[in-house]
């Protein structure tokens, strides 16, 4: 079959249709060029490294009783992981939203209900800065930037949260967690990390997507 139109490179296995694979982050059309300098503190172009599937993890299909995920991918160790190394950085398409500080809560609501992005299940937050913030270029605006692997991301995007998972190794926790990270190209960027006890090989690995994402999806 030939790769699926727009692939960076062809995926690795499970990859699903429809779902756009990366090797390096892309900018939405709509980014402000003038946040890259905030995202690349080394330069003022926006030139990513391109970033290879780690041997180290497999995309799974999930067919766990019990498992609130079955059916749906998880990432999986595909040899054993020590604690505190880096498994994966989180690619998908950064993208921006500027909220000016004069407005009230229903306004900045409307605003987020009009993103694209707010209503993605694969949104991450990278950065945040405020109005006052002398890295901040536009006067008067917060700045929040994310990266949103719904429509295209690599393997990271298949990371599931711990909560309600079957018990592994004697553990329900995590066994991973989000960090802020530079690549070699100085660019900044969110990645997973393994946590102390690591991830055996075989596991799920599990992280915490944040009480806030939970709740926002359950109206609490
Ligand atoms: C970032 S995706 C994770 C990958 C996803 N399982 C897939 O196959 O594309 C987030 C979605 O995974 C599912 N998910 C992740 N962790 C979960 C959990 N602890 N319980 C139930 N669903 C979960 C939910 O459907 C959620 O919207």
């Amino acid at each position: 079959m030939p790769p699926q139109k727009g692939h960076d490179t062809p995926p690795p296995p499970n990859w699903p249709e429809g779902v756009i694979y990366l090797i390096k982050p892309r900018l939405s059309p709509l980014f402000p060029p003038k946040l890259i300098p905030l995202l690349s503190p080394n330069s003022k172009t926006f030139n990513p490294k391109a970033i290879k599937h780690p041997s180290s993890v497999q995309i799974k299909r999930i067919e766990t009783e019990g498992h609130p995920a079955k059916g749906q991918n998880g990432l999986f160790a595909k040899s054993k992981i020590k604690g505190g190394e880096m498994i994966i950085p989180y690619l998908g398409v950064l993208h921006s939203t500027l909220i000016p500080d004069d407005l009230d809560e229903n306004e900045i609501e409307i605003l987020r209900q009009k993103d694209p992005h707010s209503s993605s299940d694969y949104d991450l937050s990278l950065l945040r800065i405020s109005s006052s913030d002398i890295r901040n270029p536009f006067p008067g605006k917060h700045v929040s930037i994310g990266i949103d692997a719904a429509k295209m991301g690599n393997a990271a995007r298949f990371v599931n949260d711990y909560r309600g998972l079957p018990i592994q190794n004697g553990n329900t926790g995590p066994n991973a967690e989000f960090r802020m990270g530079q690549g070699e190209d100085g660019g900044l960027r969110m990645e997973i990390w393994s946590l102390k006890g690591g991830v055996g090989k075989g596991e799920e690995i599990r992280v915490s997507y944040g009480k806030g994402w939970w709740g926002a999806r359950r109206g609490c």
